[in-house]
C-alpha cells in the first residue's frame, strides 16, 4: 500500500494546468480560480470621508488653551451641507460643515464630530444655523482616510487565489466589473453498477439508489467544474470500455465511483488497460483504499488524451477520496496556488482502541466546547456520517486517541 503523501505526490506530477482562461462577471467568479494578479487601479478610499453623521471642523483652529477642559465647547456656524455622494467646497475658517457618513471631508477639515456629542442651534432667519461642538476630543477622529484599505497600483489578489465572496467584494471595492479566472475544468462522470437505481424511480430486489453520482455532481460544481453526467454504466466490460470512449470526447478529467476493487465484476481496471493507460493503487487510508489513475486515449480528447480518475464505490470512500485527491487535481488544473487544505490542531473528545496501519479519515465535527467529536457508525457505506460531520479528522497510521489528545482537523468548509 502506498502512503497518501507519496500518493498524492505521484497523481500531482502528472497534472498541468489547463492555462485557459475566460473572463466572467465578477459576482459569477464564486469559487473559480483568479488567472492574472488582480492590482487596484485606485486608492480606496478614494478620498477622506466621514465615518459618523455629524459635523466637520477645523480642530487645529479651535483647540486653544481651554480645550484641555473637558467640558470646553465652541459655538460655530455651519457653513455648508455635505451629503454623501456631493463634492463640498473648503471649510470656512471658525465654521463647521454638516457631514454625513461616507461624504468627503471638505478640504480643511480635520476633524468629524457625531452629532450625538454637538447641540443644534437654529437661526431665527433660517439658514443652516449654529452648532455648539465639544473640543476635548481627538484631533483627526472618525475620518477614514484615502487609501487606508487599498493604494493604487497595489496587488490586491494574487493569480491561483481561489474566489470566495469576500475575496469578490474586495475586487468590486476596486472597481472590477469582470474578472480573468480559468476556465472549468470539463469533466465527464459515470458511475457503476448494476444495483443502481436513480433517485426518482421505484427500488427493486437487490437494488439501491446511486448516491455517489449526486456527491460527485456536487463537488465538482462547488470546485468550479462543468460536470457532463453520463449515467450508470452496467458492470460489463464492453460498456465500461464504451463509457470510457463516450467520457474521453472534449473533456479534462474523466471520473467514475465503483468498479475499481479485486472483484471479477470490477470492470475498470481491464477497460481502462485497453481504452489507454492505468495505474491502480492501493493507498493506505481509510476509507478509499482502493484509488484507480490514468489516461484515456481517444482522438476526439483534447491534445488525445484525457485523464482518468477512478473511486471507490462504497459512498463515504468516494467522497472521502474525492476530497484528498481529485480536489487538488481540480485545482491544479485550474492552476490554484494553495492544493492542501489547512487543517487545524484540536482536542478530541472521543477514545479511540482500534489502531489501523491505514491513516484514517473520520467523520467527525466540532462541538461547543471546541473538542472534536466523532460520527457513532464510522462505516465506509454509511453517508449519515458525512451528512452529520463538518469535516474529516485525520488519524495518522496506527494511532489511538485519548480524550484532550491532538488531532488534525480538515474543515468542510476549506474542502468544498
Ligand atoms: N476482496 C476484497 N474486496 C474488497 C476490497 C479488498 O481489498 N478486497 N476492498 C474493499 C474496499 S476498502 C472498497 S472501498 C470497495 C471498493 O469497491 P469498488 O470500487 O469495486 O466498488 P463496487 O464494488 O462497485 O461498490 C462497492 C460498494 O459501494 C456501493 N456503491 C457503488 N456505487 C455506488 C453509487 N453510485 N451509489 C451508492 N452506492 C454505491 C456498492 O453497492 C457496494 O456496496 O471494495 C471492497 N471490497
Ligand atoms: O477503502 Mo474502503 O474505502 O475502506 O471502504
Ligand atoms: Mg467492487
Amino acid at each position: 500500500m502506498l502512503p497518501m503523501e507519496q500518493a498524492l505526490e505521484r497523481l500531482l506530477s502528472q497534472v498541468q494546468p489547463l492555462g485557459l482562461t475566460e473572463s466572467v462577471s465578477t459576482p459569477l467568479a464564486l469559487g473559480r480560480i483568479l488567472a492574472q494578479d488582480l492590482v487596484s487601479p485606485l486608492d480606496v478610499p478614494p478620498y477622506d470621508n466621514s465615518a459618523m453623521d455629524g459635523y466637520a471642523v477645523r480642530m487645529a483652529g479651535l483647540q486653544g488653551a481651554g480645550a484641555s477642559n473637558a467640558d470646553a465647547t465652541a459655538l460655530l456656524p455651519v457653513s455648508q451641507r455635505v451629503p454623501a455622494g456631493s463634492v463640498p467646497t473648503a471649510l470656512l475658517p471658525g465654521t463647521a460643515a454638516r457631514i454625513f457618513t461616507g461624504a468627503t471631508v471638505p478640504e480643511g477639515a480635520d476633524t468629524i464630530l457625531m452629532q450625538e456629542q454637538c447641540e443644534a442651534v437654529a437661526d431665527a432667519a433660517g439658514g443652516l444655523g449654529h452648532v455648539r461642538v465639544p473640543l476635548a476630543v481627538p484631533q483627526g477622529q472618525h475620518i477614514r482616510r484615502r487609501g487606508e484599505d487599498l493604494q493604487r497600483g497595489q496587488t490586491i489578489l494574487s493569480a491561483g487565489a481561489r474566489l470566495n465572496a469576500a475575496a469578490l467584494g474586495l475586487a468590486a471595492t476596486a472597481g472590477a466589473a469582470e474578472l480573468t479566472v480559468a476556465r472549468r475544468p470539463r469533466v465527464a462522470l459515470f458511475s457503476t453498477g448494476d444495483e443502481l437505481v436513480l433517485p426518482g424511480q421505484p427500488l427493486g430486489p437487490g437494488q439501491i439508489y446511486n448516491s455517489n453520482r449526486t456527491t460527485l455532481h456536487a463537488l465538482l460544481l462547488a470546485l468550479g467544474c462543468e460536470v457532463r453526467d453520463l449515467g450508470i454504466v452496467p458492470d460489463t466490460l464492453d460498456a465500461t470500455r464504451a463509457a470510457l470512449r463516450e467520457a474521453a470526447r472534449n473533456s479534462d478529467l474523466i471520473l467514475s465511483s465503483g468498479g475499481v476493487s479485486v472483484g471479477e465484476e470490477d470492470h475498470l481496471k481491464p477497460a481502462l488497460e485497453r481504452e489507454g493507460r492505468l495505474d491502480l493503487w492501493q493507498i493506505a487510508i481509510k476509507p478509499g483504499k482502493p484509488l484507480a489513475f490514468g489516461e484515456v486515449h481517444h482522438a476526439d480528447a483534447p491534445q488525445g488524451r484525457c485523464f482518468y480518475m477512478g473511486l471507490p464505490g462504497n459512498p463515504v470512500s468516494s467522497f472521502v477520496t474525492f476530497l484528498l485527491f481529485v480536489r487538488p487535481v481540480l485545482l491544479r488544473l485550474q492552476g490554484a496556488t494553495q492544493l492542501a487544505p489547512r487543517g487545524y490542531q484540536l482536542p478530541a473528545e472521543f477514545t479511540w482502541t482500534k489502531a489501523d496501519k491505514r491513516r484514517e479519515f473520520l467523520r467527525g465535527r466540532v462541538t461547543d466546547q471546541g473538542g472534536l467529536a466523532l460520527f457513532g457508525n464510522q462505516s465506509s457505506g454509511v453517508m449519515s456520517s458525512a451528512a452529520w460531520a463538518d469535516g474529516l479528522i485525520e488519524l495518522p497510521p496506527g494511532a489511538t486517541v485519548q480524550p484532550g489528545q491532538l488531532l488534525r482537523f480538515l474543515p468542510f468548509n476549506d474542502l468544498f
